[in-house]
C-alpha cells in the first residue's frame, strides 16, 4: 500500500496499547462486480473484551471518510475517535461490557485493501484497476471478520450515513448473525439528489491534473485540489443552513471590511477551505471515488423485487432508527420509509426524529438526545439477550 502523506505515521507504534490489527482472509471476496479480490486486507480495531459465550460483541460500521478509529486517538489526524464521546469504559457504549468491533471498509484507505493497494497482477498500485466495490461487498468482508473471531451471533451493528446502510445491509444479508441494529441518519437507497452531489465531487477530482487517470502514486503526484474542493462541496451537505447561519452568519474572516477580490472574505469561505484542506491530509482522492459509488450503488428495495419489505423478510433482528430533522442529505423521510418496510416485514422496531439544526454529521456530535435514544436501545436489547448490565 502507497504511504499517503508525510503526517500518515505507523498505527502500530503510535498506539502500543490500542494497536491496528490485520486480518487476511483465507479465501478470496466474492464482489458484487463479478470479479474475486484476492488476497484482501481488513485493518480494525477492537475495544473491551469478547465474553466467554461470544454474545457481546458490537460491530460499528463507519461513514463515508471514517476509519476503524472509533473510540481512541487517530493517529494520521491526532484527534480523539470518532465516537470517542461514546464508546469507552463507563461510556453508553461501555466497553467494560460489550466488545467493539469497528473496521475500515474494503476499497478505503487506512489499512484494509483499496485503491492505494498493490495490485498483486502489476506490482502497482490498483488505482482504477479495483473492481467497483458495494456496501454488500464491504459487508461481506466484515462478515469474514467476525467469522474469524468466532462470533455466531452479533449482539449489535450501528453506524450513521454509509454506516447506516452496512447496518441495513447486515440485518437483511445475514439477519440470524444480528441480533440489534442501529441505523442513524440513513436510507435504504441514495437519492438522486445525493448520487448528483457525489458526482461532482469525483468529477472535481478527476478534472484536477494531478490525477492522471488514477494513477497518480506512479506520478509522484496527489490530485490535492480537487479531492479539496471536493470536499468543500460534500461539506456543506453535512450541516444545516441554519448551522451555518448561526455559526458564521455573513462575519468576515479576519478583515474589517469585504477586500473587492476572490479571497476568503467571508468566515464560511474560511471555515470550508480549511475541511477542504485538512481533508486531503487524511483521505485518498481514488478510495474517495470508490466510497461515494458504492454508496450510489446502494438500492435495498431494487435488490429485492422493489419491495424494501422483502429486504427484511421474516428478521427477527431488533431495530431502532434514528434521524434529525435537519438533515436534508438523508431526511427523516429517508428513515420512515425503512421503518414502514420492517412494520411491513412484521420487525421489532422503533423510531426516533431528533430535533437539531446541526444537519447530517449531528450523530458524530455530542446529541443528548441521540445518545440517550443509543442507551435505552442498547439496555433493552441487552436485557433481552441475557447480558447482564
Ligand atoms: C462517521 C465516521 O466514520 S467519521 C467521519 C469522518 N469525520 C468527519 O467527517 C469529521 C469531519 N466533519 C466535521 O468536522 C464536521 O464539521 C462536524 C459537523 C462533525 C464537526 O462539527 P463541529 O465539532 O461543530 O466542528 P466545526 O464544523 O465547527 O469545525 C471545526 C473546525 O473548523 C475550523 N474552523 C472553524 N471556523 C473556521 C474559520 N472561520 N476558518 C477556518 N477554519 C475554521 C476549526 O478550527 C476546526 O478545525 P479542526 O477540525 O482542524 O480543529
Ligand atoms: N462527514 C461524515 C459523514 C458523511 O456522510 C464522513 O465524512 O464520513
Amino acid at each position: 500500500m502507497v504511504a499517503l502523506r508525510t503526517k500518515r505515521t505507523n498505527n502500530e507504534a503510535d498506539e502500543p496499547s490500542s494497536p491496528v490489527l490485520r486480518f487476511g482472509a483465507d479465501k478470496p471476496l466474492k464482489l458484487d462486480a463479478g470479479t474475486l479480490l484476492s488476497p484482501f486486507q481488513i485493518a480494525y480495531k477492537t475495544y473491551g473484551t469478547l465474553n466467554d459465550a461470544r454474545s457481546n460483541a458490537i460491530l460499528v460500521c463507519h461513514a463515508l471518510t471514517g476509519d476503524q478509529h472509533v473510540a481512541s486517538t487517530n493517529p494520521v489526524t491526532g484527534k480523539p475517535g470518532w465516537w470517542e464521546v461514546l464508546i469507552g469504559p463507563g461510556k453508553i457504549i461501555d466497553t467494560s461490557r460489550f466488545f467493539v468491533i469497528c473496521s475500515n471498509v474494503i476499497g478505503g484507505c487506512l489499512g484494509s485493501t483499496g485503491p492505494a493497494s498493490t495490485n498483486p497482477a502489476t506490482g502497482k498500485p490498483y488505482g482504477l484497476d479495483l473492481p467497483i466495490i458495494t456496501i454488500r461487498d464491504m459487508v461481506r468482508a466484515q462478515l469474514m471478520l467476525v467469522d474469524h473471531f468466532g462470533i455466531e451471533k452479533l449482539f449489535s451493528v450501528l453506524g450513521g450515513s454509509m454506516g447506516g446502510m452496512q447496518v441495513l445491509q447486515w440485518a437483511s444479508s445475514f439477519p440470524e448473525r444480528v441480533f440489534s441494529a442501529l441505523p442513524i441518519a440513513t436510507g435504504a437507497r441514495h437519492s438522486s439528489q445525493n448520487i448528483a452531489f457525489h458526482e461532482v465531487g469525483r468529477q472535481a477530482v478527476m478534472a484536477d491534473p494531478d490525477w492522471h487517470g488514477g494513477k497518480y502514486f506512479e506520478q509522484g503526484k496527489r490530485p490535492e485540489k480537487g479531492l479539496a474542493v471536493a470536499r468543500m462541496a460534500a461539506h456543506i451537505t453535512y450541516l444545516s443552513e441554519a448551522a451555518l447561519h448561526r455559526k458564521f452568519g455573513r462575519n468576515l474572516q479576519d478583515r474589517e471590511a469585504l477586500t473587492f477580490g476572490f479571497d476568503a472574505d467571508f468566515q464560511i469561505e474560511s471555515y470550508l477551505r480549511h475541511q477542504g484542506m485538512t481533508f486531503v491530509d487524511r483521505f485518498d482522492a481514488n478510495s474517495y471515488l470508490y466510497m461515494t459509488r458504492a454508496m450510489d450503488y446502494f438500492d435495498l428495495a431494487a435488490d429485492h423485487g422493489g419491495r424494501l419489505a422483502d429486504a427484511f423478510a421474516g428478521t427477527k433482528t431488533r431495530f431502532c432508527l434514528v434521524s434529525f430533522t435537519s438533515d436534508w442529505l438523508f431526511p427523516t423521510e429517508e428513515s420512515r420509509s425503512v421503518v414502514h418496510a420492517l412494520n411491513a416485514a412484521g420487525a421489532s422496531v422503533s423510531f426516533v426524529e431528533i430535533e437539531t439544526d446541526r444537519g447530517h454529521d449531528a450523530f458524530l456530535l455530542d446529541e443528548p438526545e441521540l445518545f440517550a435514544a443509543i442507551n435505552g436501545f442498547i439496555a433493552s436489547a441487552a436485557r433481552a439477550r441475557g447480558l447482564s448490565a
